[in-house]
């Protein structure tokens, strides 16, 4: 199976994804707004955002599941609006929800989405995965017995088994201890070093950092996008980490300065950013020097930025 994804992705164009000007609404309410972005071939893209933003909806609209209101573009050389069918047989996506069957095992449900896909030899086929994916010990456990972790890594099994040159993961850790995280987004990477492209929304930020690219979206708009670095730079958030006691009611006091455009406690330390260094500093000029809290300059980190892209357009919405 590893050959099989790699001689693929040797046939897909260089730009997997390039779409312009994508819409959507339901009833009435637009809930993707005119976006636009290009991915390359063996990349792993991340979307983030708030719930409800329109991730969702996006990742379905690139690979030609959904068809958008108006905007056009291709997914994997096939054009979006006019030949998804082509697309699909080309991605493997992974919803939210556990999509297999509780009541087979690993391996007869390995099997059965081989046979449903056509492939010439389903034993072998679900041999390969379970091997792939380290499930030896549990190819005779039925699926519906198995943690969380152990549940997604069969589903990214199943999806992988056809040799997809897509994937399409939706929120696929949701719920996921560390440890089996780690382990699926290594197997991630691992198939974006063999050519495959992946698309995945998520919550978490260290996810977002294992990702070559990242988007983020929110309330229908793409506020930001490239790798980690380039959104944290492209914010020109000044940061300081303030540090010592009372640090919620000065939390409160500075949310209310102008000047200070984002405060976020982390951990034992509050971060406070502004996006113009000067209208920073003179804010806080008086409680710097005053104390009691230390404060020290610092980076801003892809969180900061998050917040701080969150409540500008909560701002615009008000
Ligand atoms: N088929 C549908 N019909 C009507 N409304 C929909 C439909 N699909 C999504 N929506 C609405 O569109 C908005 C965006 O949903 P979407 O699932 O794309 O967001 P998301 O960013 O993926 O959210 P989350 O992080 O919670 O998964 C939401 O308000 C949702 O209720």
């Amino acid at each position: 199976m590893t050959g099989a994804i790699a001689t693929r992705a040797a046939e897909v164009p260089d730009i997997v994804i390039d779409v312009q000007g994508l819409t959507k609404s339901f009833g009435g309410r637009p809930v993707v707004k005119n976006l636009s972005m290009q991915v390359h071939r063996g990349l792993i893209y991340g979307f983030l955002g708030p719930n409800g933003s329109g991730k969702t909806t996006t990742l379905r609209m690139l690979c030609g599941l959904l068809t958008p209101g108006s905007g056009h573009g291709t997914c994997l050389g096939y054009d979006i609006l006019t030949q998804s069918a082509e697309i699909k047989r080309h991605v493997g996506y992974m919803t939210q929800r556990f999509s297999l069957y509780a009541d087979l095992s690993v391996r007869e449900n390995l099997e059965f989405v081989a046979r449903v896909y056509n492939l010439d030899d389903p034993h072998a086929a679900a041999d390969s995965a379970i091997r792939r994916l380290g499930l030896e010990n549990r190819a005779s456990q039925l699926a519906g017995e198995l943690s969380g972790g152990w549940k997604q890594r069969l589903a990214l099994g199943a999806c992988i088994l056809p040799g997809p040159e897509l994937l399409l993961l939706d929120e696929p850790t949701a719920g996921v201890d560390p440890k089996a995280r780690r382990d699926f987004w290594d197997e991630i990477h691992t198939l974006a070093h063999q050519g495959m492209t992946v698309l995945v929304s998520t919550h978490y930020m260290d996810e977002a950092e294992r990702c070559h690219e990242i988007a983020y979206i929110a309330y229908g708009e793409l506020l930001a996008q490239g790798t980690v670095d380039e959104v944290i730079a492209h914010a020109h958030l000044a940061t300081y980490i303030v540090t010592g006691p009372d640090l919620a009611e000065l939390a409160e006091r500075l949310k209310a300065m102008d000047g200070v455009d984002m405060v976020a406690p982390f951990g034992t330390a509050l971060h406070v950013s502004g996006r113009d260094r000067a209208r920073l500093d003179a804010a806080t000029k008086d409680l710097r020097e005053q104390g009691p809290q230390v404060w020290s300059p610092g980076e801003a980190t892809l969180e900061d930025v998050f917040i701080d892209l969150m409540s500008r357009t909560k701002d615009n919405f008000a």
